[in-house]
Formats: C-alpha cells, sequence, structure tokens
C-alpha cells in the first residue's frame, strides 16, 4: 500500500508593497515581514539505495525551487501582470511586490500567484497541498486545492 505524507517548509522574506485605493493605511508604499509555508502531499518514495528514498521530495530540492523561483531571484516563466515593472535582479525578498508581481497585492492574491510561480518552477501542480502567507503575525491567508478551483 502507497503511504503518503505532508511536508511542509517554512520561508521568510522581506518586501514593500501598497494597495491602491485601499481605504486604510495599505494604500501607501508599506513592508511586511513575510512568512511563506508551502506545504505538499504526496506518495513517499520507495527507492531502495537512492537518496530520495523515504520521501515526498527532498526538503533540499523545496527550498531551492522556492529560492530560485520566487524569493531569491524571480524565474523567467512566472506569470507576471500588466502593471509589472521592468524584471530586476532579484526576486521577492527587499523588492517591491507590486512591481515584481504586477498584481494587486493582497495577501489572497500573492498566495494564487505564489502558486502559479511554483507550478512555472517546476513543482508538480498535483503535489502542492496548501500555501500559508503572514502579512502580520496576527494575519496569514492559506489556499489549497479546493479554492484553486481544481477539486
Ligand atoms: N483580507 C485582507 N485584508 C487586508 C490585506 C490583505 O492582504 N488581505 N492587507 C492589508 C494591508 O496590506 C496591511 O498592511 C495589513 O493590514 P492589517 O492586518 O490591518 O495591519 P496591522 O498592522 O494592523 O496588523 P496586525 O496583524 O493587527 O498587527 C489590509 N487588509
Ligand atoms: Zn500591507
Amino acid at each position: 500500500m502507497t503511504k503518503y505524507a505532508i511536508i511542509t517548509k517554512e520561508f521568510t522574506f522581506e518586501a514593500a508593497h501598497h494597495l491602491p485605493n485601499h481605504r486604510g493605511k495599505c494604500r501607501r508604499p508599506h513592508g511586511h515581514s513575510y512568512r511563506l509555508q508551502i506545504s505538499l502531499r504526496g506518495p513517499i518514495i520507495e527507492a531502495p539505495g537512492e537518496s530520495s528514498d523515504g520521501m515526498v521530495m527532498d526538503f533540499d530540492d523545496l527550498k531551492s525551487i522556492v529560492n530560485t523561483t520566487i524569493i531569491d531571484n524571480l524565474s523567467d516563466a512566472v506569470p507576471r501582470g500588466d502593471a509589472a515593472g521592468p524584471l530586476e535582479k532579484g526576486g521577492m525578498d527587499h523588492n517591491d511586490l507590486n512591481t515584481i508581481t504586477g498584481i494587486r497585492t493582497t495577501a489572497e492574491n500573492l498566495v494564487h500567484w505564489i502558486w502559479d510561480a511554483l507550478v512555472a518552477g517546476g513543482i508538480p501542480d498535483p503535489l502542492l497541498y496548501r500555501i500559508r502567507l503572514w502579512e502580520t503575525e496576527k494575519g496569514y491567508v492559506e489556499i489549497t486545492q479546493a479554492e484553486r478551483g481544481e477539486v
């Protein structure tokens, strides 16, 4: 019987953003210490003698994909909206999220953008289980396959 597991890796990054037309303070440029959790659910690989034996995905590989696709560097493959600026070196970390993504940077929109970006970066869509993004210590958004409309 194939056994499954959910694995989670956590990331942090500092970024600026603003929400045009927001009724409160968030319409002005400001920064957050974002906390991001990426969870994958999949079969535990059975490959005796192989490096990946007993894993859903090597944590190192997950870290590398997330960092090189969206956080430290932005992969050319990631979707960018109409309002995106010229692609600068770097990723979401220490950058302006409105410029980087070209979307309205609510946490709700960002988690869907991150999901698309990670699939474009090579994580198989069916393996992605949940993405959580904290904008502040007390407030976060999460999506799963259900919120993607793919169940
Ligand atoms: N549903 C959402 N509401 C708000 C979002 C969002 O992305 N989704 N974003 C903001 C602003 O970006 C703002 O920076 C965060 O607002 P808020 O949580 O009110 O900020 P606080 O500093 O008061 O947060 P605490 O968690 O209470 O410390 C606004 N709303
Ligand atoms: Zn904000």
